[in-house]
Order: structure tokens, then C-alpha cells, then sequence
């Protein structure tokens, strides 16, 4: 995700503003302690100047009071007897001594001298001037610094513990011709060092602390009560006020005293006090800042034993203080300023990056776009407000033959064919104008003239809400047309003879329907079936059969006007719809000039082919309202056409409605026929035409029907078939006819076969083959005792598996007859193959052989052509005894049947009739 330029400044200014706040605070911090140590050290350095100059020139002064005043001869005199005078004289010579140098005591007392006393070598104290009572006590345990000056006989003085006070102290050895007589001490409290360092340093308070170990060292036990802790240092002590209070005179004050047990507090001063090293701290008390020097001082072998700890008002470090926080202050807001000023620098560089890039990206999208304008496959074409041609590309050229140079600064009218209608070109302004676009077909014309529809899209750019161009892109959209064309051809026509589809013919029925009502006319919709079409199709191939049914449309679209609806619902069925119809005596006139035309011989290939039209008519609005009324009862006309036989025309009737509603409950009665065993088999018997003796017997099924009576098979077998109920009555049939036979056979009537009709469905199943063998195994059925009847159009219906099936039935020994021979289309070469024993004459030939020479010589060409064949031919409907003579006598037929010789009668009727003729022959 790129973060946009704001932010970044933003993010690039803060964090470079916070380093640098915190670098520059970093420096001034240092810069402060680095001041503020500065600061301490010159303290540290003045306190101990000032010290070393105090305790030098102290020195110097009594060293010159102690050469000048002290070490005179009278002195040394009576120091000398001293030293070897007994106790009592003692006293005497202190007398004479104390007169003699008291002028020298009391000057020194004005300057600050606490002690002022002479020793003997022994260890005796000889006098004291600040107690003079008090002589004559050892001091060599209490002050080290006496043995020194007695055994070394050299001055010493420092700093030094004592019984009751420490102070600085002098001591001389007295001298006089190289003979040591003693020495004389000068002591000094600390309290006038203080003073004199104040005078040096300016204003100030001491304290003096005392290393506790060195104290301990020094110091025996029973005046160790002159020190007490120190409240700054558990390891230092400090001398007892109270008891001290007498010779140091100096006093702190309680500001003093808290500032002590501050630094009880202060880890600096608990760390680095032990290691006696000078330093300094800051520290505020009651709103004042002190600077506290602490000064190791040495004792008399020169090693550090105390401090000397000044306390100084001092504003310096608060002063230090207040400078570092206004300089951070004001390098803060520096910074700040700076971090601002560079926010906006950094912003104005982000910005200008961003701005090159985004000009980079700019220009390289419009050398992209000038590309696909260049190269795009579409047509451009940019007109500006004017609508004159600015620009072109180079598809637009290849499209309409016109070059840049010819069109630029043209109206894109100079395209126009004149075959777009004025009312588009208003569409396309009037939305150009509202929406800026516009999308649509145009008609235009090329430079070379020929015209081409084009798709095309407009949009219309506007520069502050005025249009400044237009942009118009277009594809040539012929081969699209052609395609949609081709689809819409194909979606609405039959492929194979360009007549109308299925579906078409519903939609421009209903719009026939619509008008015909809107102006009463009348409408009429002829259903038209191809009688025996599929016997063509199968036996002479599809291409036979598809150049019949072009032929067929073509004569269909012959005999019918413009305006009519021709259309091909699939196979051989084709409806026709005749539209604009004043009166109904119009219509016989069209459909039998269409029946003739279609029943004319067709001339495909080398075949010369006859297909006569079954034809049903329903007509608006008597014989339905609508569409799908129309075309159900032109349906049943035309089945009911297809029933009455071939090259027949049926108008609808109500009748018909009726008669398909006789057939629907008929179907239903059959579903229970066979449970409740309403079904029976009669008998007629065939004969020998020449002996007329009964060679066997077809059996024909009765129905029992139980509300109707006894039904004829014409009226139920159709549908059966049409139902499949076939397949279990055929069965039936064939088992009660074996059975029948074995049990005649039981009875004696041997040597004559029974003839059992085969319906279409049952020579398709795959089962019959089996079902008839088993049944002539159970009856005992012999070879030639059972004959199988299919009528002439079921055995031309797909003959291939037609042979297969009357081949296996023919090797079970079955004979097999071919019914109503002559009534349907047979091709002679191919009844040639099929396996077959018998011919049976249909009954319609039989009728009128004696009157109609074509009958006669039909039946005879019949009956030779199957002898020829090696068949066996059946005259079937046989009532006269002249049919009779004919067709035996002339014509040479084989076996006859018909009433003359016994209608069908039930079995135990005719199986008399079979005994009585066997006995009579
Ligand atoms: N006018 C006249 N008619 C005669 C004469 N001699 C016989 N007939 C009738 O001609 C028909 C002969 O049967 P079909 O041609 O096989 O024609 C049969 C056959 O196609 C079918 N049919 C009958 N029984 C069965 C059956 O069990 N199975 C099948 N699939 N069809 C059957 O029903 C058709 C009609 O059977 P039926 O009504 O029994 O009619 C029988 C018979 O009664 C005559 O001299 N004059």
C-alpha cells in the first residue's frame, strides 16, 4: 500500500523533530553537568585553597610568635631548671614562667588560641595556660604528636583528636644549646580556621566530621564521650557539642542541621565519604540552594582523618538548572520550528516526486491509449463540438476506403447510405444531447460504394459542461446479421425443407387466430400424414425419404398462398394453415388441389414413388377458439383419415371427440379385460380350395365386455395397440389357441393348423421368439400345426428386424402368413426375402373378382406372383360360391375362407362343425 505524501511528511517531519529533541536535550544535559561539575570543583578548589592558606599561615604565625616571643633565653631558662627540678620546686618556676609569657597568652587568646602549654621530655606537663591549675599530668597516651616532637625533636603540627577538643595543633621542641629541654604547644580550635576560611570565601557554616575508625585509634575509652555520630555518615563522628561547646565556638545553624540529615540521605555522599576524596553536592533546604564542599584534611602522620564539610548559599545550581530547562525550551521550539519548516519542504518534495510520477504514468497511458487508438481493431473516430472529423484511426480507414487526409474536417455524413431511417439519427441526437451516449445500427455506404450495417457506440466528452468532441467507435456487424439471420432461420424453420417449424407455426397460428377474429374470417389447419412414408424411408433409405418430403413441401408451398402457414411438425407430418378465409366452401377447393399435387408420382433418383397424403381439417372458429384446440382436433380428423384408409380427407366432427373418448374408456375396460377373463376365442375355419375340405382355422378374438356386450376386435385391437395392452392379450391368444388345438387334438381332430394374427408390437418384442417356442412345447405343438398371421404393413415396418424375427419363429416350425395382402405397399423384391409360407388375398379383392377386372386380375397376379414365390395363397372374405369357383377354379388360389364356408364361431360350436367334416371326408 503506498502511503499518500501528507502522511509520509508527517511521519518523516515528527520523527526527525523528536531525534533531534532528544539529541540537543542530550547535549544540554551534558552541557549541565558538565557546568555544574565545573562549579563544584571551583568550590572544591576554593575551599581547599582557602584551607591550605588558613592552616599555612597560621602556621607562620605562631611559628614567628613562637621563635620571637617564646623561644627566648629567660624562657628556655626556666624550662631547662624545670626539666631537672624536683616536684616542689615545680611550682615556683611555673609561677615565674606563667608571669613571664602571660602578655604572649593573651595575645594569642585574642586571636583564636585555645591551648598553650609546656611539656617536659618526661612526659609532664610543666604549664597550662587555659587551666594553670592543672599541671603535671601525662599527655603522651592522649597526643601522639607530643612523643613525636620529644623523640624526633622536630616541630609538628595538624589536625589532631584530643581529650577534649581537636584542633590544630603547633609543637615546637625547645631547644637551647643542642640540649632538648621539652616543647610547647600551640593549639587552635577549629572554629577559628572556620572563621578565617569565611573571611576568604565569604558567607558559610563548617562542619567537621571525624573519620569514627581514626577516632577509635587515638582516642582512648573513657573520652571517646566527647564525639557522637554524625548525622551525615554513620562512619563519622563529630565532636560532642555540649562537652565541646566551651572551645569550639563556633555554633550551626538548623538549616545546617537538616541539610546534615539530607545527606544521610544522599547516596553520592554515603558512597564516596569512606574513600575521604574531596566533592561537592547541590542540595536545597527552606528554598535555598547550597553548594556542600567536602575537604578530607589530614592529621598529624598525614593521613586523612576528617572532613571539612562547608555549606555555601549558593544559587548557582539552581541557576544552572533554570538555564538548561529555558535552553531546552528554546532549542525545543527551534526544533520545533525547524521540524515544521522541514514538514513543508518535505511535503513540497513528496509532492513533487509524486506529481513527475504521476505525469510519468500520465504520459505513458497516453502513449498506451495512442496505441490502442492506433491499433485497435474497432473503428474511431473523434468529431469535435462542431461535429466535424478531427481524428481517425487506422481501422476506420481499412473500413469505410476513406484516408485521414479525405475526411478530416468532414461531417461524418459523408458516410451515410441513406438507408438508415431518419427517426434513428433523431434517437441518437436526442440521447447524445441528454445521457452523452448512444448506442445502436446504422446503415452506412464505403468510399467504393457498398453498403454495410455497423454497430456503433457514441459518448460525448464535455470540457466545463459544454461538449467539446465526440467519440464514436463501430464494427462492421455483417457477419453478425448473416449469423443472426441464420439462427433466426434455423430457430423457426425446418432445416431440411425451409418450411416453418413446430414452433413457428404456434406463434403465427396464434397470430393468424387473433386476426381472423379481429376481421371474422375464418382459418383453417390441415393436419397432413405421408401415408407409408416410413415404409419408403426404411426400405430405400433416408435419402430417399428426405428429397420425398422436400418434394412434398415444395408442391405444399405450390398449391397455398403467401399468406398462408406452411410448416413441417417432424418425420412425415407437415400442418398447413390456410388463412383469410370468407367461407368454409373455399377450403374443400384448396385441400384437394393440395391432396392431388401430393398424391401425384414423385420422381426421386431412379425410383418412381407414390405417397398418397392422410389429411385432417379443423376449422375456425367452429371446431376450436384456439391454438392448441385447432391443431389436437385437425390431428384426430387426420387420424380418423388414416383410419378410413389411405389418400383419405376427414373435416373434424364432434363424432370424432367422441370417438377418442370411446377409445380412452376402452383402453381403460382392457385393463381389467384379461383378470376377469372377458376375453374369447372364436374360430373360422380355412379350406381347401379345390376339395374344401377344413385344412385348419384362424382364431379371432371376442371380447365379453360386461356392460356392452360382445365387443368386435376391429374396435379393440387398435387400441391395444396403441396402448401396448397388446403384447398381454397376444399372449393370451396365443396360449388359449395351443391350448385349444391340443385339447382338439385330444378329442381327434388331428391334422389341421390354427392361425393366430400377430400384431406389430409382439413382433417387435424381443420375447416372442420364446414365448412361442415355450407354448409349443407345452402343448406339444407340432411343426406346421401353428400358423402366424402379420398384416402386410407390419412386415414392411422395419423389415431388417422383421426377417431376423420371422427367421427364428419359421425355425420353430411355425408357418407364417402375410394378412391383408395387396392393401398396403409391398415391395415384391422385398417380400422375396422375407421368410414367409402363405399369402392371405385381402378380402377387399375377394369382393368384387367376379365384377372388377381389376380386382380379378390384381388377385390373379397375386396369386401367381406367390406361387412363383413358392407361397401358399388364403382368399380371404370368401361368401359366394362364385368367388369361390373363380378363385379356385380360375386363378388356382390354395386355400379359401370366408362366410361361405363358416363365420367364427365360439370352439365348442365349431370344433362340431370340425368333427362332422372330418368324418365327411
Ligand atoms: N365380410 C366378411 N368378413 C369375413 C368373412 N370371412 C371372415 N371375415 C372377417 O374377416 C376378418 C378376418 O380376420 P383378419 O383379416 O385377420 O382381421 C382381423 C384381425 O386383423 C384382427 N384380429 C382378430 N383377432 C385377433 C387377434 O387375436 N389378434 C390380433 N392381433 N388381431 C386380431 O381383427 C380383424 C377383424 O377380425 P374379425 O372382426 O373377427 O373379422 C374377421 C372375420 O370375421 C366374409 O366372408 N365376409
Amino acid at each position: 500500500m503506498q502511503i499518500p505524501s501528507l502522511w509520509r511528511a508527517r511521519i518523516h517531519s515528527t520523527i526527525a523533530t523528536l531525534l533531534a529533541i532528544v539529541l540537543v536535550g542530550i547535549f544540554l544535559f551534558k552541557q549541565h553537568s558538565i557546568q555544574t561539575q565545573l562549579l563544584g570543583e571551583q568550590q572544591e578548589i576554593a575551599l581547599d585553597t582557602a584551607y591550605r592558606a588558613i592552616v599555612e599561615t597560621t602556621r607562620r604565625d605562631i611559628e614567628a610568635r613562637f621563635r620571637f616571643q617564646i623561644m627566648r633565653p629567660e624562657v628556655l631558662e626556666l624550662v631547662a631548671i624545670a626539666g631537672d627540678a624536683t616536684e616542689q620546686e615545680l611550682p615556683v618556676l611555673r609561677g615565674k614562667l606563667y608571669r613571664l609569657l602571660e602578655p604572649v597568652y593573651r595575645e594569642m587568646e585574642e586571636i583564636g588560641l585555645l591551648q598553650f602549654q609546656f611539656h617536659l621530655p618526661d612526659d609532664r606537663v610543666l604549664l597550662r595556660f587555659h587551666h594553670p591549675q592543672r599541671s603535671g599530668d601525662p599527655l603522651f597516651s592522649l597526643r601522639p604528636s607530643i612523643r613525636i616532637v620529644h623523640t624526633e625533636q622536630r616541630p609538628v603540627y595538624g589536625l589532631e583528636t584530643g581529650s577534649t577538643t581537636s584542633g590544630f595543633r603547633y609543637i615546637f621542641p625547645l631547644q637551647r644549646n643542642n640540649k632538648h629541654l621539652g616543647s610547647v604547644e600551640l593549639s587552635m580550635p577549629f572554629s577559628y580556621l572556620q572563621t578565617q576560611m569565611n573571611r576568604l570565601l565569604g558567607r558559610g557554616e563548617f562542619a567537621l566530621v571525624f573519620d569514627r575508625q581514626r577516632v577509635l585509634a587515638t582516642v582512648d575509652s573513657i573520652n571517646r564521650v566527647y564525639y557522637s555520630e554524625s548525622t551525615i555518615h554513620p562512619g563519622f563522628l563529630v565532636e560532642n557539642r555540649i562537652l565541646t561547646a566551651e572551645h569550639q565556638l563556633f555554633s550551626q545553624s538548623d538549616v545546617v542541621f537538616r541539610l546534615q540529615q539530607q545527606l544521610r540521605e544522599n547516596t553520592k555522599v554515603q558512597r564516596l565519604m569512606p574513600h575521604h576524596k574531596a566533592f561537592v553536592i547541590s542540595a536545597k533546604e527552606a528554598d535555598q540552594h547550597y553548594m556542600i564542599s567536602f575537604l578530607p584534611v589530614q592529621g598529624l602522620s598525614g593521613e586523612s582523618i576528617a572532613y571539612v564539610i562547608r555549606f555555601k548559599p549558593s544559587n548557582a545550581p539552581a541557576h544552572l538548572f533554570n538555564t538548561l530547562l529555558s535552553n531546552l525550551a528554546v532549542a525545543t521550539a527551534l526544533i520545533l520550528l525547524l521540524g515544521v519548516l522541514y514538514f513543508y519542504n518535505l511535503r513540497q518534495r513528496l509532492q513533487l516526486q509524486e506529481d513527475i510520477c504521476r505525469r510519468q504514468v500520465t504520459e505513458s497511458e497516453l502513449s498506451l491509449y495512442a496505441n490502442i487508438f492506433e491499433g485497435s481493431g474497432e473503428a474511431i473516430m473523434v468529431t469535435d463540438h462542431k461535429n466535424c472529423i478531427t481524428a481517425i484511426n487506422p481501422a476506420f480507414s481499412h473500413l469505410t476506403g476513406y484516408t485521414e487526409k479525405e475526411v478530416i474536417g468532414s461531417n461524418p455524413s459523408l458516410l451515410a447510405s441513406g438507408h438508415t431511417p431518419a427517426e434513428t439519427y433523431q434517437a441518437m441526437w436526442q440521447a447524445l444531447g441528454e445521457h452523452d451516449f448512444w448506442q445502436g445500427e446504422l446503415w452506412d455506404r464505403r468510399k467504393d460504394g457498398s453498403l454495410y450495417p455497423k454497430w456503433v457506440t457514441i459518448s460525448a466528452m464535455r470540457s466545463q459542461g459544454e461538449i467539446s468532441h465526440y467519440i464514436a467507435s463501430f464494427t462492421n456487424i455483417s457477419d453478425r446479421k448473416a449469423a443472426e439471420d441464420k439462427i433466426e432461420r434455423l430457430a423457426h424453420h425446418d432445416p431440411l425443407t425451409g418450411l416453418l417449424n413446430r414452433y413457428s407455426l404456434e406463434l403465427r397460428l396464434e397470430q393468424s387466430i387473433l386476426s381472423a377474429q379481429r376481421e371474422q374470417l375464418l382459418a383453417a389447419v390441415v393436419f397432413i400424414d405421408l401415408d407409408r412414408f416410413k415404409t419408403i424411408n426404411d426400405s430405400l433409405g433416408h435419402q430417399v425419404g428426405d428429397k420425398l418430403l422436400i418434394e412434398v413441401a415444395k408442391r405444399l408451398k405450390q398449391r397455398t398462398r403467401d399468406s398462408d402457414i406452411v410448416s413441417r411438425q417432424g418425420g412425415d407430418e407437415f400442418v398447413v394453415v390456410l388463412t383469410g378465409l370468407r367461407s368454409t366452401n373455399d377450403i374443400p377447393h384448396v385441400i384437394n388441389a393440395m391432396s392431388v399435387a401430393l398424391s401425384q408420382a414423385y420422381k426421386i433418383d431412379q425410383y418412381s414413388l407414390s405417397c398418397t397424403p392422410s389429411m385432417g381439417v379443423a376449422i375456425f372458429p367452429t371446431d376450436g377458439m384456439d391454438m392448441e384446440t385447432l391443431l389436437k382436433n385437425a390431428d384426430t380428423a387426420m387420424y380418423h383419415a388414416k383410419e378410413k384408409g389411405r389418400n383419405n380427407v376427414q373435416y373434424f366432427t364432434a363424432a370424432m371427440t367422441q370417438t377418442a373418448i370411446e377409445r380412452l374408456a376402452i383402453e381403460q375396460d382392457l385393463r381389467h379385460a384379461i383378470q376377469n377373463d372377458e376375453f374369447e376365442l372364436y374360430y373360422q375355419p380355412q379350406v381347401c380350395a379345390h376339395s374344401q375340405q377344413i385344412l385348419g382355422v384362424e382364431a379371432l378374438i371376442r371380447w365379453h365386455h360386461p356392460q356392452q356386450g360382445l365387443v368386435p376386435p376391429l374396435r379393440f385391437i387398435p387400441v391395444a395397440e396403441e396402448s401396448g395392452l397388446i403384447e398381454t392379450i397376444g399372449a393370451w391368444v396365443l396360449e388359449e389357441a395351443c391350448r385349444q388345438l391340443s385339447d382338439w387334438r385330444d378329442e381327434g381332430i388331428c391334422n389341421i393348423h390354427i392361425a393366430v394374427n400377430l400384431s406389430s408390437h409382439q413382433l417387435r418384442s424381443a420375447s416372442i421368439v420364446t414365448q412361442v417356442a415355450e407354448c409349443m412345447q407345452r402343448y406339444a405343438i407340432k411343426a406346421g400345426e401353428l400358423e402366424l398371421e402379420i398384416t402386410e404393413s407390419v412386415a414392411m415396418d422395419n423389415p431388417e428386424h422383421c426377417i431376423s424375427q420371422l427367421m427364428a419363429l419359421r425355425n420353430l416350425g411355425v408357418s407364417l402368413a402375410i394378412d391383408d395382402f395387396g392393401t398396403g405397399y409391398s415391395s415384391l423384391a422385398y417380400l422375396k426375402r422375407l421368410p414367409i409360407d402363405i399369402l392371405k388375398l385381402d378380402r377387399s379383392f375377394v369382393h368384387d373378382i367376379e365384377t372388377d377386372p381389376n380386382d380379378a386380375a390384381i388377385s390373379e397376379a397375386t396369386i401367381s406372383m406367390a406361387h412363383a414365390l413358392g407361397l401358399k395363397v388364403v382368399a380371404e372374405g370368401v361368401e359366394t360360391q362364385g368367388q369361390a369357383y373363380f378363385l379356385a377354379s380360375i386363378h388356382d388360389c390354395d386355400l379359401l375362407q370366408g362366410y361361405l364356408f363358416g363365420k367364427p364361431e365360439p370352439a365348442n360350436i365349431i370344433v362340431e362343425q370340425l368333427k362332422k367334416h372330418l368324418h365327411s371326408h
